[in-house]
């Protein structure tokens, strides 16, 4: 059987899935490798859940995502049988050029180290595991599939900065993140909630980084992320919208290094700045310290916030989807935001809420409220397979 494999590379981990080409795809082997550098794991399931590999390494064996790709791609192939015909990859920033998926070469691949600035956690991480495969199997096509991709067709209003306007046309412009995960959200509005799909829809993606995306009729009008993964809402552990004066002041007054200001920013703000207990919103919600329910606060008052802003961008909100780590499995920040949306008209259903229904509003909430589990690895293998086809390479 062809077979695709996807690789969703993050900052201390190498999430990987394989997807049989057989009448549609069908999911094979789902795996991750974390803890890369400090204390490795890798493992995987089958299709029927079950157990293929459970293991431990030392931070020698698996000390970066280079290593980490060796290893996942010689398991893989001891495991695996079938024939492959394209590997899949999450890249974070595909600049202004980049708008769909794409074959990459060598050329590309410069292109895409250009972002590495604009995305100083993901891009790396993403391109590393690329030029691995590149080398191992230079005759297996890699495909980028990028997260900046779906948000692409923004108004040229909604994607300026009002800075001299020649900015712009050099790529300092609001791109827009997580666009793999809204675009499968997207695609799957017309199964799930066929009233709304082609109406105004917010979507929240609330995981380690979080944005909102607002959807008219499926497509991607505004988000709250901009030129990097920074902006908007507070993250794990980035700070979000901040005012740029702040870092001018950090830079100039506190004599901070731009390394040092990048660093504070991207690893040491967001739900961990402001808790200083974690980044992690299950350990927040445990935690007895009035800092860590402050940080949750400030998290659920700006999605508020930017939930006001698209709406507006929006006309109006027939619907709010909740989706990834936080939003897929916390019913009590659902049940928080929701009551932020209450201005708006909505009225959360506790028993949904509770039991993870995925309309989790009450008879005549308006917005409806809905939980839909993303699958980017899902949306980057029939993109691949898509790419594949095009090229006329032997899939179905
Ligand atoms: N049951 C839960 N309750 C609250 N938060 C959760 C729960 N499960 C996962 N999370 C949150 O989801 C985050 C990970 O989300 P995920 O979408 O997997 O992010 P990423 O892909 O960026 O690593 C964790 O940092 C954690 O805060
Ligand atoms: C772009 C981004 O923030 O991605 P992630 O949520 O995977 O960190
Ligand atoms: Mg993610």
């Amino acid at each position: 059987m062809d077979a695709i494999l996807v690789i969703n590379a993050g900052s201390s981990s190498l999430k990987f899935e394989v997807f049989g080409i057989e009448r549609g795809l069908r999911k094979l082997v789902r795996g991750k490798m974390e803890g890369i550098g400090t204390t490795p794991h890798l493992s995987a399931r089958d299709h029927a859940g079950t157990t293929m590999i459970d293991q431990a390494f030392s931070p020698s064996e698996v000390a970066d995502l280079t290593a980490a790709t060796r290893m996942v791609g010689g398991w893989l192939r001891e495991k695996l049988s079938g024939n492959l015909v394209a590997v899949g990859h999450r890249v974070v920033h595909g600049g202004p050029d980049y708008s769909k998926p794409i074959r990459v070469d060598e050329k590309v691949l410069a292109d895409l180290e250009r972002f590495i600035p604009l995305a100083p956690l993901h891009q790396p991480n993403n391109l590393a595991p690329i030029r691995a495969f590149v080398e191992q199997m230079p005759q297996i096509p890699q495909v980028a599939c990028f997260d900046t991709a779906f948000h692409r067709g923004h108004s040229a209003v909604a994607d300026h900065y009002a800075i001299p306007e020649h900015y712009f046309a050099e790529g300092v412009r609001r791109y827009g993140f997580h666009g793999l995960s809204y675009e499968y959200i997207a695609s799957r509005l017309p199964e799930v909630a066929p009233e709304i799909a082609a109406g105004r829809v917010i979507v929240a993606h609330l995981g380690s980084g979080a944005s909102m995306c607002a959807l008219r009729d499926g497509k991607s009008i505004e988000s709250t992320l901009g030129f990097t993964a920074l902006d908007g809402l507070p993250m794990g552990t980035r700070s979000g919208q901040i005012d740029p004066g702040v870092v001018l002041y950090l830079l100039s007054e506190r004599g901070m290094s731009a390394q040092q200001v990048q660093d504070m920013l991207y690893k040491e703000s967001g739900l961990k700045g402001l808790s200083g207990v974690s980044n992690d919103v299950r350990d927040l919600l445990e935690s007895n310290d009035p800092r860590a329910e402050f940080a949750l606060d400030h998290f659920v008052y700006r999605i508020g916030l930017y939930a006001g802003q698209l709406a507006a961008a929006l006309g109006g909100l027939d619907a709010f989807v909740f989706t990834a780590g936080i939003g897929e499995n916390s019913p009590v920040m659902r049940a928080r935001i929701a009551e932020k949306l209450g201005w708006l008209g909505a009225l959360i259903d506790a028993d949904a809420n509770a039991a993870g229904k995925t309309l989790l509003s009450q008879p005549g909430s308006k917005p409806l409220l809905f939980v839909i589990p993303t699958d980017e690895e899902l949306m980057i293998a029939r993109h691949a397979t898509e790419v594949v086809r095009i090229h006329g390479l032997g899939a179905a």
